[in-house]
């Protein structure tokens, strides 16, 4: 097997709750978790909600601190990491890119803001950037003129998808970003992220709770409660044959338990 692009260990997220009996008590969002990402792999993280995805989320794109633990992003230490090059590294798709889309820039200015900040491109390399990044995701060059409001729901998914790439990110986190899509939006971005991973060799982190999606798109799951992992796997022997009541009741609810042969 080959060497993990991600390995994170003994993380933990603990959140300020206020004081109990003058003692300062700490909501867990996350037990000390392990696991590691492999160059090209899907890794799926579900759960109910409050089950500790969005914070794991954050805390790979470096927007929140974690309590304790290790993130080895390409075998460097995250916390030590600058800006640049995390962002070379790993990039974040946000669920709704109706509120994460600036309305007031257009979209050619959305998608050069981070080469502007993490580059040394000038002006019409960023332009020939953009280009190629919109072309890379099934957008044409004209659009980089239009407001976010201008476009539809999904192309503006897909805006979203071209602004986690600019910087050729080689992971990207998707926190329920398709679940606000109806069912053909949403298999045609599955289908573009598909088409990238493939081109691109991206490595994804899913965080969904559509177990549909991750059974389609992931290679392995992790299956979260309450900040704990009660089981993991290949997906496609999770979904078949679940070790854990919480996994099957999961399935169960979204009726994906697959009956095994008697
Ligand atoms: N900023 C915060 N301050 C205090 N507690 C928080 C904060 N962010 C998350 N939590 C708590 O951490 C736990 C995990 O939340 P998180 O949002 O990571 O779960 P999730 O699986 O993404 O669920 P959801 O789909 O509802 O967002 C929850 O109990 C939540 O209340």
């Amino acid at each position: 097997m080959s060497t993990p692009l991600l390995q994170v260990k003994d993380l933990s997220k603990k959140f300020p709750a206020g004081y109990r009996r003058f003692r300062k008590v700490y909501d867990t969002a996350l037990e000390p978790i392990s696991f590691e990402l492999y160059p090209k792999e899907t890794l799926a993280f579900v759960g109910e909600a409050g089950s500790g995805r969005t914070t794991l989320a954050k805390i790979l794109a470096g927007a929140e601190q974690a309590s304790s633990g290790e993130i080895l992003l390409d075998g460097e230490h995250l916390e030590l990491m600058d800006h640049k090059r995390r962002c070379s590294l790993i990039r974040m798709i946000f669920q709704d890119p109706t509120t994460s889309l600036n309305p007031r820039q257009r979209i050619g200015q959305l998608l050069e803001e981070p080469l502007k900040f993490n580059t040394n491109q000038d002006k019409a390399e960023r332009e020939q950037t953009v280009n190629r990044i919109l072309k890379k995701v099934g957008l044409l060059r004209e659009h980089a003129d239009f407001y976010p409001h201008m476009i539809s729901h999904g192309q503006r998914q897909r805006v979203a998808i071209a602004r986690a790439l600019m910087l050729e990110p080689k992971i990207i986190i998707s926190d329920e970003a398709l679940s606000g899509l109806d069912s053909s939006l949403r298999a045609q971005c599955v289908n573009l992220l598909l088409e990238l991973q493939q081109k691109l060799g991206l490595s994804y982190i899913l965080m969904s709770h559509d177990l549909g999606l991750v059974r389609h798109m992931s290679d392995r799951v992790i299956v979260l409660k309450r900040g704990e992992v009660v089981e993991e796997g290949r997906t496609m022997e999770v979904f078949a044959n679940p070790q854990h009541k919480y996994t099957r009741r999961l399935l169960e609810e979204q009726m994906l338990i697959i009956e095994q042969p008697q």
